[in-house]
């Protein structure tokens, strides 16, 4: 089993600021919505043998936050920055909103959706994959193919490059996939590698318990 995780609701996704490689923490509501996927998670009936993250505290903290609700703080949790976010460059810290208004819709979007446009100073969606891609070959698969249940916490960007792959997706078709925060997809592989089932554990799903 292999769960992705993008993290719960960041200062700067309140603020709709770009953030790439910058480090807030997560709100309140992030805070739930990590404690929520947890949840969601322990009422499947799911239990991890090992958990990845990125350097970023957003994702670290929602990893965190999930193996508590889980009953499985302390958990081995292994952090690399090959899962950050795509470095947004030049655009970090700015409002996404202002962006728009000074580089119009279509350029903005082209830089946070395409699948090789970098925006200025950052990484494409592509780069993105370059460093995630390999280190998914080189240390989670190796870990889901041994049968473990992994977790990984990570960002919008650096699990849009993975489901890319999971999912079979073209470079065009990449564009229109957004991940939500704090909702969890849950992968089952086949021996082959290739994807056997996917299961977008949402709200639909009953966590009464
Ligand atoms: O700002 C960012 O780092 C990312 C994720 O929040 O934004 P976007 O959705 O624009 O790729």
């Amino acid at each position: 089993m292999l769960v992705l995780a993008r993290h719960g609701q960041s200062e700067w996704n309140l603020k709709k600021l770009f953030t790439g490689w910058r480090d807030p923490d997560l709100t309140p509501l992030g805070v739930e919505e990590a404690r929520n996927a947890g949840r969601w998670l322990k009422a499947q009936g799911s239990q991890f043998d090992v958990a990845f993250t990125s350097n970023l505290k957003r994702a670290q903290n929602t990893c965190a936050l999930i193996l508590e609700e889980m009953g499985q703080s302390g958990l081995e949790t292994i952090r690399s920055e090959a899962l950050n976010e795509r470095d947004y460059g030049d655009l970090a810290g700015l409002n996404k909103d202002d962006a728009r208004e000074r580089w119009g819709d279509a350029q903005v979007h082209e830089w946070r959706r395409s699948y090789d446009v970098p925006p200025p100073g950052g990484e494409s969606l592509k780069d993105t994959a370059a460093r995630v891609l390999p280190y998914y070959i080189q240390h989670i698969l190796p870990r889901v193919m041994g049968g473990e249940r992994v977790l990984v916490a990570a960002h919008g960007n650096s699990l849009r490059a993975l489901v890319m792959v999971l999912d079979g997706m073209t470079t065009k078709t990449i564009a229109s996939l957004e991940i939500a925060t704090g909702i969890p997809l849950v992968y089952h592989l086949k021996a082959d590698t290739t994807v056997e089932s996917k299961l977008i554990l949402d709200k639909d799903i009953d966590a009464a318990d």
